[in-house]
């Protein structure tokens, strides 16, 4: 069965198509990639999956229960993970306590200021931390880690909920492309191990094209195209939303 099945989803703004009438589904361990150029609809989409936009027209189910217009909050209850572009993590504290602190949360305990996260899901913490390869890293301060490494540690906090779906949006903005397609295999990987279904966004057609199992191209709110790596490529329409230039291929 699919993770997620979005049917015939819209939102207008302001009388603008927005999004129109996208459907689309995400299978357990699927790396679904939605690309398309700026202004395309990819964020509305990601949104109204993810709860903090009302979609006007269409559906969302999780697992085949319907989850359409439920707050972020019960969203992320009923499974979905997210992460942002801003890394949202606590500097002051460890590595390995803030991914403590998701598993609290996550068995739903919890957090109080005064008493320590110490012994908390302390084994599940470490092997998260050894599945992204930060177990040397454990013991440092967040505030300290190179921008890669709080990547990754972004993506054990996040596995720590145990999401059935993650949403990625533009998960390797701001880091250098060598640690893109690093930071995305390691995210098929896990998706793979825990049968996560991921849909992300991305602008690095290298990265999109290296780790997607799927494709959807989103242009002017509307789906033009869904694929594997070589039809995308070889789609006329991609092709001409890209500048006619085969700017598909690589670079930006
Ligand atoms: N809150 C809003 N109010 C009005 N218009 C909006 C709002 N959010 C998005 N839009 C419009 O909807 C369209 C789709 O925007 P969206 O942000 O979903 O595109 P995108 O594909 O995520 O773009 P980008 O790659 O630049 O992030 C755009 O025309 C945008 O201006």
């Amino acid at each position: 069965m699919s993770v997620l099945v979005v049917q015939g989803l819209s939102k207008s703004f302001g009388g603008v198509q927005a999004v129109g009438d996208v459907s689309f589904a995400v299978s357990p361990g699927e790396m679904l990639a939605l690309i398309g150029p700026n202004g395309a609809g990819k964020s509305t989409c990601f949104n109204m999956v993810g709860g903090q936009l009302n979609p006007d027209k269409g559906s969302v189910l999780l697992e085949g229960k319907p989850i359409t217009g439920f707050s972020p909050r019960a969203i992320s209850r009923a499974g979905v993970g997210r992460t942002f572009q801003i890394t949202a993590t606590f500097g002051s504290m460890t590595v390995r306590d803030n991914v403590q602190m998701a598993l609290l949360s996550h068995h739903r305990e919890i957090w109080q200021f005064w008493r320590p996260v110490a012994g908390r899901h302390l084994a599940e913490a470490d092997a998260l931390l050894a599945q992204v390869g930060l177990e040397a890293q454990a013991d440092r301060a967040t505030g300290v880690l190179a921008y890669g490494d709080l990547k990754r540690l972004e993506l054990a906090i996040a596995m720590a909920n145990r999401p059935r779906l993650l949403l990625m949006d533009e998960p390797t903005a701001g880091m250098a492309p060598v640690e893109r397609v690093g930071l995305m295999k390691l995210t098929r990987r896990l998706a793979t191990e825990r049968g996560v279904a991921v849909l992300f966004t991305e602008h690095d057609m290298d990265v999109v094209f290296d780790v997607s199992d799927r494709i959807l191209v989103l242009n002017r709110g509307v789906l033009i195209a869904e694929g594997d790596g070589d039809s995308i490529r070889a789609n006329p329409a991609v092709r001409e939303i890209y500048l006619g230039t085969g700017a598909t291929s690589g670079g930006h």
